[in-house]
């Protein structure tokens, strides 16, 4: 069994979780079922680059129970819950003294050459095969796939591109350590039969891939289905945001005045949240058409700029940069709590913050700083800037996780059964499979479907069973 996890001691503590998550993630748990006897994925080597979590281990184990031989690593150095990885590396029927689950590369606070060494520990099989599916978070694997394959075939470096990481100089190290005579990564290329990919910046990074002629295999693109990325972004921020503030701050929300900027599916999750708190909610957007949603769902839309100087809670969900500046943040209220829950780390600008002169940094306990101002006044900033409901809480629940993840083995099963229909090229879900994510996650919400005549089902154009929207639909 060859694994590398921080403490397998902590596996009991992880199969409890790993336990009561399956009874959230009845999408995963119906699919075990569905395809328990004809074991659709029997034969596919799969190599797994996500999030090490309890969740991701339920994804993990319902791969293997679908006929699979997995290896996994984190997509994230910090994201790894060690008792997650020892649970997975120990198996639901081995011991910690007889680990008889999968191998696990993965712990939390790695460096970033352990993170490349856990990638290629991953995508080698006993005796240097490789796999036949990626299964992708971010692109890092379909990287240093790719990257390989092509320093064998002009035996030089690659170049880095401009969406390749930082820590470039650690890949080349790696590959120029493995890349030889016996073209290991061109091999590993060709044996592979697709990758499915999980979130924005893996699917962005297919797409350029295959405009320039490089992609080696054909992709799934999962972000875009609609029970992917509606539900991580309204549902998965409605419950965390949440979740973030309270464990971060213990704040009475209810009474208070919070604004959120930006009202796209994240920003509507966290309005939606803070208002059940009862909050007064204050949006601010450039779009007119997600302005109009807020003022139409009931909310005050106005700038920053009118309302930094009166709010208590400020929570940015837009996907740029400087959203909140160091001038905004000088201006608000004492003890005003400022937090990031949108796609990336520069929506509150950090660095003109600690250059602000005379300020004073805080730590108050993990992931809570506060702020203090020359004036005296000062303000609580979450997870430095980064995204809080992961740095404060513990991400998505495992709900809307089943999810994203029934997406994923859907599209694993797609990808590897019906690899002649896919040739290289980025793909969505077809929409019927979308709908069937949606059908798994029915029965243990007490939904009970009404069902279309046949002729109600001519008179819009659609099936009786589906599918029962155009492509364009926006949900
Ligand atoms: O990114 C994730 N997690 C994470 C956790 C801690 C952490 N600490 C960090 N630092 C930064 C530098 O200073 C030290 C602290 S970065 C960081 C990231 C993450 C994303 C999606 C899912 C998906 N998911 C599940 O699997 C279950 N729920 C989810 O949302 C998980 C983790």
């Amino acid at each position: 069994m060859d694994f590398k996890v921080a403490d397998l001691s902590l596996a009991d503590f992880g199969r409890k979780e790993i336990r009561l998550a399956e009874h959230e993630m009845p999408g995963l748990m119906a699919v075990r079922k569905e395809y328990a006897a004809s074991q659709p994925l029997r034969g596919a080597k799969i190599m797994g680059s996500l999030h090490m979590t309890i969740q991701t281990a339920v994804l993990i184990e319902t791969l293997v129970a679908l006929g699979a031989e997995v290896r996994w690593v984190s997509c994230n150095i910090f994201s790894t819950q060690d008792h997650a990885a020892a649970a997975v590396a120990v198996g639901p029927n081995g011991t910690v003294d007889n680990p008889q689950g999968v191998p696990v590369f993965a712990w939390k606070g790695e460096t970033l050459e352990e993170y490349w060494w856990c990638t290629e520990q991953a995508l080698t099989w006993p005796g240097g095969e490789g796999p036949n599916m990626i299964l992708d978070d971010g692109g890092d694997a379909t990287l240093l796939v790719h990257k390989g394959a092509e320093y064998e075939k002009a035996g030089a470096v690659p170049s880095a591109t401009e969406s390749d990481p930082e820590e470039w100089h650690v890949i080349i190290d790696l590959l120029t350590r493995t890349v030889g005579e016996e073209k290991k990564w061109t091999k590993i290329a060709e044996q592979i039969k697709g990758v499915t990919e999980e979130t924005t910046t893996g699917v962005h990074r297919l797409y350029e891939m295959f405009k320039s002629g490089t992609l080696l295999f054909p992709a799934i693109n999962v972000n875009d289905s609609v029970t992917k990325s509606k539900f991580d972004n309204k549902y998965g921020c409605r419950h965390s945001v949440i979740d973030g503030l309270n464990r971060a701050t213990d704040v009475l929300i209810g009474g208070k005045v919070a604004v959120v900027c930006g009202y796209g599916d994240v920003g509507k999750g966290c309005a939606d949240a803070l208002r059940g708190q009862g909050a007064r909610v204050i949006v601010t957007e450039i779009d007119p058409i997600c302005a109009l949603q807020a003022a139409m769902d009931g909310f005050q839309v106005t700038t920053l700029d009118e309302v930094v100087g009166i709010a208590d809670i400020f929570v940015t969900t837009t996907g740029n940069f400087d959203i909140i500046t160091a001038d905004h943040m000088a201006r608000m209220k004492h003890q005003a709590i400022v937090s990031n829950i949108g796609h990336f780390d520069n929506e509150i600008d950090m660095a003109g913050l600690a250059k602000t002169p005379g300020i004073v940094r805080n730590n108050i306990k993990p992931q809570v700083d506060e702020w203090v101002f020359e004036d005296g006044h000062s303000i609580l900033v979450l997870a430095e800037g980064r995204l809080m409901n992961l740095g404060c809480a513990t991400g998505h629940p495992s709900f809307v996780m089943s999810n994203s993840f029934t997406n994923q083995v859907i599209a694993q099963i797609e990808l590897f059964t019906k690899t002649e229909e896919y040739p290289i090229g980025v793909y969505t879900l077809p929409k019927h499979l979308d709908e069937k994510v949606a059908r798994l996650h029915l029965d243990a919400l007490g939904v009970k479907l009404t069902t279309l005549t046949k002729a109600q089902a001519e008179y819009i154009g659609v099936n009786v069973e589906g599918p029962y929207k155009p492509e364009h639909y926006r949900y």
